[in-house]
Parts: structure tokens; sequence; C-alpha cells
């Protein structure tokens, strides 16, 4: 049985590539997962996912033990049978996104209470309970159940909330006991601060994990104080297990993370904006229900080999959104995530070859200022 493992191929300045070997397939890093929320891809088939080249999805633990429950999931074999997706699965811990979405939630040493945003209904995640529902719907890679503070933030409640999450982070372990073939991921916290972010990263080597993610970012701080993280943070981390940046991000996001040394990352974002209209292309952002594509038989992006850019014009892709019709989010998703897979492709072949500063340059230089 394959266990878990990361192969580094090459790397180029910060910037790495390799493969991660799960049961359940191989991971080609830098990788972008495309988030599943609630045990779906929006608006796209699993065959879809995989023919734009993702490797692994994401799916969120607060969404699914709402509804439909972590263990009826289990009950029906878990999240891959569930959602019709064999390949690897990445879950969150929830922690996250009770403190972004629920509602009266309580947060104590023992972990959050919340009421659904769904129903109402009251609920708690703990460390131990987080691992309990990631085993329930079988998930590959678990998260560890941290808490984010939002930015801006004093240091002295950083320091607080990242010392929380270390102290989570053993019971996560704990917890989690030994999965082989599964692994467990620490989150390192410690906002901006370049100490606080040593010492969590000192936390979780101590206690050990299969990865490590670089947690507490893109909560708002901005694309420079971002990298400015990431030009430190992800050196703290150990350089033989996989790095994941949660929550990134835009396009140039991406590349400057993997820059840094970031193997995976996973964003709402080419999701999300295709049900706006908004495709991202080589050369810039399309929005799609601005008037000027009326008329225009032009594809989205020429050089695509998406659906949405070789079967559609650029009228029709306005028209089906300017009518609400559903295939406007199924084809404008699809190119999105297709294009975000083109740009992961692009990296890993670049590193391989030792020519990441042309390819970046190159990426760059080809993409107009707004929209397009
Ligand atoms: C795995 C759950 N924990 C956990 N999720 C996160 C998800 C994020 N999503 C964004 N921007 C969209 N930043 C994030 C930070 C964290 C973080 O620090 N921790
Ligand atoms: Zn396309």
């Amino acid at each position: 049985m394959t266990r878990f493992s990361f192969d580094l191929h090459a790397t180029d300045g910060a910037a790495r590539t390799g493969t991660i070997h799960t049961p359940r397939g191989d991971i080609r890093t830098p990788a972008f997962m495309p988030v599943g929320t609630a045990a779906t891809v929006k608006a796209t088939l699993p065959e879809s996912v995989r023919a734009t080249g993702a490797d692994i999805l994401l799916g969120n633990t607060y969404h699914l033990m709402l509804r439909p429950t972590a263990e009826r999931i289990d009950r029906l074999g878990g999240l891959h049978g569930f959602m019709n997706w064999d390949r690897p699965i990445l879950t969150d811990s929830g922690g996250f996104q009770v403190m972004s979405l629920a509602d009266l939630r309580k947060l104590t040493e023992r972990g959050v209470t919340f009421k659904s945003h769904i129903d109402g209904s009251r609920h708690e995640i703990t460390p131990e309970r987080s691992m309990e529902i990631q085993r329930l719907l079988g998930s590959d890679i678990v998260m560890c159940f941290d808490e984010c503070p939002a930015l801006p933030a004093d240091r002295d409640r950083i320091a607080s909330s990242m010392r929380l999450s270390m102290r989570w982070a053993a019971r996560s372990k704990d917890a989690f006991g030994d999965r082989p073939g599964h692994a467990l991921f620490g989150i390192q916290q410690g906002g901006l601060e370049p100490d606080l972010r040593e010492e969590s990263a000192k936390a979780l080597v101590d206690i050990g994990f299969d990865g490590y993610a670089v947690g507490g970012l893109a909560v708002g701080e901005g694309q420079e104080a971002m990298f400015g993280v990431l030009d430190y943070a992800p050196a703290q981390l150990p350089a033989d297990k996989p790095r994941y940046l949660m929550g990134v991000g835009k396009p140039d996001d991406i590349v400057g993370a993997v820059k840094r040394g970031i193997d995976m990352m996973d964003c709402v974002l080419p999701s999300r904006s295709g049900r706006t209209g908004q495709a991202f292309t080589r050369r810039g952002v399309v929005n799609i229900k601005n008037a000027r594509h009326a008329d225009d038989p032009r594809p989205l992006d020429e050089s695509c080999s998406c659906p949405a850019c070789t079967g559609y014009s650029r009228a029709y892709l306005h028209h089906v959104f300017r009518a609400g019709e559903m295939i406007s989010g199924m084809l404008l998703t699809w190119h999105n995530l297709h294009y975000f897979q083109e740009i992961m492709q692009g990296m890993r072949d670049a590193i391989a070859a030792g020519r990441f500063a042309a390819w970046e340059a190159d990426f760059h230089a080809t993409r107009a200022e707004g929209d397009i």
C-alpha cells in the first residue's frame, strides 16, 4: 500500500517542484486545489474537475458537518464515493469557517461552540471532534484544528492565538493517531511577526507532521504584506515536507507564493468568480457581463483549449450570463479552473527546467492591467 510521501524533483531559487504520493493517487506540485465546499466543486462535474488537470480537491469540514453530517457521509461510504471523486481529497478542520460563517461563536481552550448558519442548531468543534469528522469523511490529507486571528490584530492577540493553536495542534496529532496512508498537516500561525512564526514552526516540528501549512494569511493583509511573510516563513518549515498556503489566490498571488517556496494552494476564486462572470486569462480579466462583449465573436482566449474557449464566443457567454442561464457559471468555472491549472503546469515545467524567472517574466508581461 502506498503510504503518504513527498518527492522533490527540482528547485529553482526558492521554488520547488515535486510529487506527493498518496494511496489514492499522486499530486504534482506546485498544486492548485479546487474547492469542493459542500461535496461539489460548484457548477462542475468531478470528471470535468479532473479534465482541468486537478490532482486533488478540497472539502470543508464546517459545511459537511452541518449538512449532510459527517456521520451520514460515513454511513454512505465516505466523501470520495459520495461525491464521485476517487483521487486525493484534503479537508480543512472547520475552525476558519466557523469564525467567518457561524453565529454566536464561543471560543475557549476546549474548542469552539457555535450556532449553525443553516438552521440555528448548536454545535461544538474541538481538535478531537475535528479529527473525528475528517476521519468519518475519509479525507486523505487532514488539517489540524487551529484558530486564525482576523488581521489587523495586536501582537499580544497574535501571540496568544498562535500558542492556543499550537496546543490544539498537539491535541489534533494525539487524536489523529496512527493512520498509514493518511496525512496530518500542521498549520503555522503568528500573523506578520517573524519571531512568532519561528516559535510556531518550531512547535509544529517538535510535534511532527506530514506537511505544514502557512496559516493566518490571505485574511486582508494585502499582497505586499503576504509576500513579506512568504519571504521567510516557508524556509522556517521542513524542506522535505509539502508546504501549503491556505486560501490563495489570484493568479499573481499564486505565482508569487510558488516563487517563495509554496507547494500547495487552494482558493474559491476560479469557481466563485466564474459564477459572477469573471474569466481569468493570460492577458488579464474578462468581465463577460460588460456590454462590449455582446457582439464579440472571439473566444475568451484564442490560445485556451478549454470547452468554453473552443466552443463558444464571448457574445454567447455574455448572453447566457445576462440571461442567468446555468451554463454561464459552468463554462466560466471550467475555463477558470483550466487556466489556474495551466499556470501550475507552466510553473512545474519551468522549475524543472531551471527557467522559473523567465517564465515569471513572461507571465507578468502578457497580462494587461484591468479588464480586456
Ligand atoms: C484548515 C483550517 N484552518 C485554517 N484555514 C485557513 C483558511 C484560510 N483562507 C484564507 N483566505 C481565503 N486564509 C486562511 C487561513 C486559514 C488558517 O490560518 N487556518
Ligand atoms: Zn478557456
